[in-house]
């Protein structure tokens, strides 16, 4: 598929500029389907904050009982995705807001239920479904899957993202974040492949949210997506992950 997808994370959706709008009006111009995955992480967390359900996090990774995943889908489905929406209607962009539920969408199956409770990660992929929806708009896709058994599951968006390009063999993957790129002594590394990963681990390099996100970036470029690239802007070229250097 002829596809491009972008994650935005809950910290990048309010920071979205003119030059982002006018990007994806270039690439749908250009005949590229778009998507745009959501996060919504830092408003989960204020509403739970406010309704006094705590936060805990594991590996990055939001420990989702009940309660958590009610709320979570409630932030995700009313509040981040509808923002989004709205701000693509304003730019003139046709989007359309879409979630699991939608034609089955997306499947998934629980990661480890007794440690993260309902966390998923995403198995399978209605692609012929989303392919005639993206051909028409830009889809705005928020991370949550359904199991077999139609039980909801929270997913990390940056893994959803990576997952989705993984199965739909998306030629480039966008993970917009509120850095300008992976840092090392306070510059951004501009191109990396995936061997660079362990090192700059272990260094302490890459710490905290960026660990998770490189590693999905690293699945993705092994399972065929072309490159993956960290910013916070569309038009920043920030660090680069392919499979190998290629400038
Ligand atoms: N080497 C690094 N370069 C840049 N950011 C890093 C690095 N190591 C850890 N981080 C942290 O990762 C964060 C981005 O990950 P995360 O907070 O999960 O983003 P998002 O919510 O956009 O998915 C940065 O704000 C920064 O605090
Ligand atoms: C399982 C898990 O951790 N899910 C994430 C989903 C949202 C997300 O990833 O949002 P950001 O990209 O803004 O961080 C969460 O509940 O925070």
């Amino acid at each position: 598929m002829n596809l491009i997808i972008v994650k935005i994370g809950g910290n990048a959706i309010s920071k979205l500029n003119s030059d982002f709008f006018e990007q994806l009006r270039q690439w749908r111009q250009a005949g590229k389907k778009v998507l745009l995955i959501h996060g919504g992480g830092p408003q989960i967390s204020k509403l739970s904050a406010k309704l006094n359900i705590p936060t805990v996090k594991k590996n990055g990774i939001r420990v989702t009982d009940e309660e958590t995943l009610s709320l979570t889908k409630m932030v995700l489905l009313g509040n981040t995705q509808p923002a989004l929406l709205m701000r693509l209607a304003h730019e003139g962009l046709a989007a359309i807001g879409l979630n699991a539920s939608d034609q089955q969408l997306l499947t998934g199956t629980y990661v480890d239920q007794a440690k993260y409770g309902a966390v998923g990660s995403i198995t399978g992929v209605n692609e012929l479904a989303l392919s005639k929806i993206l051909s028409g708009q830009i889809g705005v896709l928020a991370p949550l899957a359904l199991t077999r058994d139609g039980e909801w599951l929270n997913v990390n968006a940056d893994t959803a993202a990576a997952d989705v390009a993984r199965v739909l063999k998306a030629s480039q993957l966008y993970l917009l974040t509120d850095v300008p790129g992976v840092l090392k002594n306070g510059k951004v590394i501009s191109a990396m492949i995936p061997q660079d990963l362990p090192q700059l681990i272990e260094d302490k390099v890459i710490t905290d949210g960026m660990q998770p996100k490189l590693s999905a970036a690293v699945e993705a470029v092994h399972a065929g997506v072309h490159a993956v690239c960290i910013t916070d802007q569309l038009t920043h070229p920030g660090t680069t992950l392919k499979m190998e250097v290629t400038d």
